[in-house]
């Protein structure tokens, strides 16, 4: 099996998460300000247990070869997509360690500690089956919003957003990513027990992703800011 089979077997789900409302918004720049910082502070509090869940990875891997696969994706979370937050939130007055005060949202606890678990109980490949679809997702999602012609860059909020994700960097690491994932996955059979498992993980943080979302669009009437 390969990780497209894993998006085929969830596919309805797959297509809830990477055409959310809240992308759609986000794309055409009319996303409430409200959600947005909501789903920004959440999400640095998200990158942060990710950052965690990668070193798992490392902890995880039986070669030195998937050691260091793991690395460059602690250092991405830790700098580059963690900073972005920040920056972002410093035009509110916020700072790094403010944002490290915020208190979890329930969505941003439940999407965390199942990845963390699915790897502690598991082995590397079920934690990459729980780590895949945000990379994955966020990687199809950035070449969807770069594509389509109705996605407004000039004069939106967001587009800083939007460029992290289409641009080459990020589209280069989540393909070398994806080409690990399949390394893993391919000595494993689509219709085993262990397959369906898989299966099972990776659809559970598919609709982890909807949730962060949803978690973010449900914050418009909670007045943050
Ligand atoms: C809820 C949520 N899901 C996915 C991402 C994107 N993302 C987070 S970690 C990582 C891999 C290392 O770069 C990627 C692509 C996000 N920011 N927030």
């Amino acid at each position: 099996m390969n990780h497209q089979d894993l998006i085929n077997a969830c596919r309805q789900d797959w297509d809830a998460y990477t055409q959310h409302a809240f992308v759609q918004q986000l794309a055409k720049g009319t996303l409430a300000q409200p959600c947005y910082l909501h789903y920004l502070k959440q999400d640095f509090l998200f990158l942060k247990q990710y950052a965690r869940a990668y070193a798992l990875a490392i902890y995880k891997a039986h070669t030195l070869a998937d050691m260091r696969k793991a690395l460059p994706s602690v250092n991405a979370l830790l700098d580059s997509e963690i900073s972005h937050h920040v920056s972002y939130c410093a035009n509110w007055g916020l700072t790094e360690s403010d944002l490290e005060a915020e208190d979890e949202d329930f969505g941003t606890v439940a999407y965390t500690r199942y990845v963390l678990d699915a790897g502690m109980k598991g082995d590397i490949v079920d934690l990459y089956a729980a780590l895949a679809p945000c990379s994955i997702g966020y990687a199809e999602i950035g070449r969807n919003l770069s594509a389509d012609e109705n996605t407004q860059l000039q004069g939106n909020p967001f587009v800083d957003w939007i460029t992290l994700y289409a641009g080459d960097e990020f589209q280069q690491s989540v393909a070398q990513g994806t080409a690990h994932i399949d390394t893993l996955l391919a000595e494993i059979d689509l219709d085993s027990q262990r397959g369906r498992n898989l299966i099972t993980v990776f659809r559970t943080a598919t609709r982890m992703e909807i949730a962060f979302w949803q978690q973010g669009l449900d914050a418009f009437s909670k007045d943050e800011i």
